[in-house]
């Protein structure tokens, strides 16, 4: 399971959790603009936007889990098994694989507007990336500094939903978790009146009282509710140090701790990562489960304009600083 949000404060943020129970060795990758993007059924493209995200490089192609491009333009794949559904070639479309849907977004669009434009032609072909890596069942969020849109191919074709929640988690689809939201209407960071009766006195004996209600397993619907009502209602200085503090704050509110979730093989999910990128800046900060100090990658400090993939291995060990 995962979760992506965004935040925004003075500059505009996007990232997520990633919730697995394996490593897949990814880095933070920046690909500059004139790197290759070979694709298998629409054109390659030579010449682009540049982009910095969690990847796996395998064969030289930049396998991303979530990045973001030099305008901002963010983007992350979330696991949507069961419900995800890739199709077969089509002759009128531009027949994009899911693997391949990351950088042919990222790679032309500046805007949510601008990738609304060429959703319209896709189709999401069901190719693999090789016998290794077959096709991932996901669904994807996409973000610029305005908007949130969500993008499910499911068995009716291809969805795309706006998203005022600014979240997004797995299954069920987006409009059932919007839908729920409903039933959670009543939350609030204030304590409200006692409704429950008038002829008892219920006390407000705690603080946080408001909130009561509000889910804190780790199930995809929970964490969904748990992180819209976490990002609406959160309240962040504007600089950069408070805004990314508090952005990780929020993803850490649907944390998966090791032992909490099993998995079928009897392993447990937990969250490998957490990423922040400053759509505005270009930079990618990111937590481990190991190492909970906040590593950066700036892309405007690599050559941009260059034609090979960097990849910067994460940082995976504690960091603890003694005072004495
Ligand atoms: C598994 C992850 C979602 C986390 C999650 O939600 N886990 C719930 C597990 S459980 O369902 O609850 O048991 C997703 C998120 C992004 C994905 C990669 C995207 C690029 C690439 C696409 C290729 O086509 C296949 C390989 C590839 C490297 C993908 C592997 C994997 O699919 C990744 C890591």
């Amino acid at each position: 399971m995962c979760t992506s949000i965004t935040l925004y404060t003075k500059d505009h943020y996007f990232g997520r959790n990633l919730d697995l129970d394996v490593t897949y060795g990814e880095s933070v990758t920046i690909t500059p603009r004139n790197f290759l993007f070979k694709f298998q059924k629409v054109p390659d493209i030579q010449n682009h936007y540049s982009l910095i995200g969690m990847a796996i490089v395998v064969d030289n192609y930049p396998l991303y889990f979530d990045a973001t491009n030099e305008k901002g333009l963010s983007m992350a794949g979330l696991n949507f098994p069961e419900n995800a559904c890739f199709f077969l070639e089509k002759a009128d479309k531009d027949n994009v694989s899911p693997y391949e849907f990351i950088p042919w977004i990222l790679s032309q669009c500046k805007s949510v507007k601008e990738a609304k434009g060429l959703l319209a032609k896709i189709n999401l072909v069901n190719i693999n990336f090789s016998d290794e890596l077959p096709l991932s069942p996901l669904h994807w969020m996409i973000s610029d500094q305005l908007q949130s849109i969500v993008v499910e191919s499911t068995k009716n074709g291809l969805n795309v939903y706006d998203n005022p929640a600014g979240v997004l988690a797995n299954n069920p689809a987006f409009d059932f978790q919007m839908f729920n939201l409903n039933n959670y209407r009543r939350l609030s960071p204030k304590v409200s009146e006692n409704t429950f009766s008038k002829s008892l006195d219920l006390n407000v004996y705690s603080r946080g009282m408001g909130g009561i209600g509000l889910p804190g397993d780790l199930s995809s619907t929970s964490r969904f509710v748990k992180a819209a009502f976490t990002r609406l209602n959160s309240v962040s200085g504007t600089s950069e140090p408070e805004s990314v503090g508090q952005f990780f704050h929020i993803l850490k509110s649907v944390e998966q701790q090791k032992g909490l979730c099993e998995a079928e093989n009897g392993e447990y999910e937990y969250t490998i990562y957490s990423s922040c990128c400053n759509m505005d800046k270009g930079i990618y900060y990111y937590t481990t489960y190991e190492n909970s100090q906040i590593t950066a990658v700036d892309m405007h400090k690599e050559d941009l304009d260059g034609t090979v993939l960097t990849a910067y291995p994460l940082v995976n060990e504690q960091q603890i600083r003694f005072m004495n």
